[in-house]
């Protein structure tokens, strides 16, 4: 049987699913499990970090070592966030003689402060930690540029414009602290095993603000709940009414207008109008 000697010999189910053999291992579904076995998507993340040769990518999750390996040998030097430390064994032959570094445990208690500012991620991201986490990511303020691997429904919430069923406090957390784009889908059959959804690719360029908790307190008491209207919802956060209502009016907006249709900016108006 081959040992894998490049990225290429990770992309297929046949190799993988060898290698889990090889290794007395199953994908585990508590830490989301879902392999990248595709050669194509891999490379189209690689590209979408956009490193220098030598510079330092940080990953989570690098499961098996697909993506990590694939971002060393295009010349990045790798530290990698893996919380299995089943797969310690597997890096020794997937990882082996590359600039990678391996800290094993939970990403979201990993210090993300302690990295250098400018700093460039990378990750196909667990399901069930993807929005604390990229918000970890987000607040640490150590990234130019944050790639993720995420469900689609979590990525259109992510992009999501004021007024569609998917706006709410993700999206509005995303653009208070970064540009947004959503490059491409992958289907499910690229993974293995494959998950029940579509995934996305997210690509973030954070920008220099700071976390603004009040904005924040505003915002999530705006979509605490979503059919109320706005001066409702926030009446039953005990925002003072009045002050609301001729915020409102002078802002221009209908009394009873909901909180998925204001802006970002138009929080942050409302936000500086309110008493502190
Ligand atoms: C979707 S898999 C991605 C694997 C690999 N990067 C790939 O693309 O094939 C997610 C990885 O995150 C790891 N993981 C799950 N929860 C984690 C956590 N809280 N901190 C760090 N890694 C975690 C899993 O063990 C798994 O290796």
């Amino acid at each position: 049987m081959a040992l894998i000697s490049n990225w290429q010999d990770l992309t297929s189910s046949r190799a993988v699913r060898e290698l889990l053999e090889r290794y007395g291992l199953r994908a585990d579904k508590r830490f989301g499990q879902n392999f990248l076995v595709e050669a194509g998507y891999l490379q189209r993340i690689v590209a979408a970090v956009g490193f220098k040769p030598g510079e330092r990518v940080y990953e989570v999750g690098p499961g098996l070592g697909t993506l990590t390996r694939a971002l060393a040998e295009a010349g990045a030097k790798v530290t990698a966030v893996e919380m299995d430390r089943r797969l310690e064994p597997v890096h020794a032959e997937t990882l082996a003689h590359l600039p990678v570094e391996v800290i094993w445990g939970d990403a979201l208690e990993f210090d993300w402060r302690s990295i250098p500012p400018g700093s460039l991620f990378a990750g196909n991201l667990p399901y069930n930690i993807a929005t604390p986490l990229i918000t970890k990511l987000l607040l640490s303020r150590r990234f130019r540029c944050i790639v993720v691997l995420v469900q689609k429904e979590v990525a259109l919430r992510m992009v999501a414009a004021p007024g569609t069923p998917e706006y709410g406090v993700l999206s509005l957390r995303i653009q208070h602290h970064s540009q947004a784009r959503r490059l491409f889908d992958l289907p499910p059959g690229v993974f293995l095993p494959p998950p029940k959804v579509t995934s996305s690719l997210v690509r973030l360029e954070p920008n220099a603000n700071p976390d603004d908790p009040e904005l924040f307190r505003l915002i999530e008491a705006a979509f605490a709940q979503r059919r109320k209207t706005l001066s409702n919802a926030l009446k039953a956060a005990e925002y003072p009414p009045q002050a609301v209502t001729a915020a409102l009016v002078q802002m221009g907006l209908p009394p009873q207008i909901r909180g998925e249709a204001l802006s970002l900016e138009q929080f942050r108006t409302l936000h500086s109008l309110l008493p502190r």
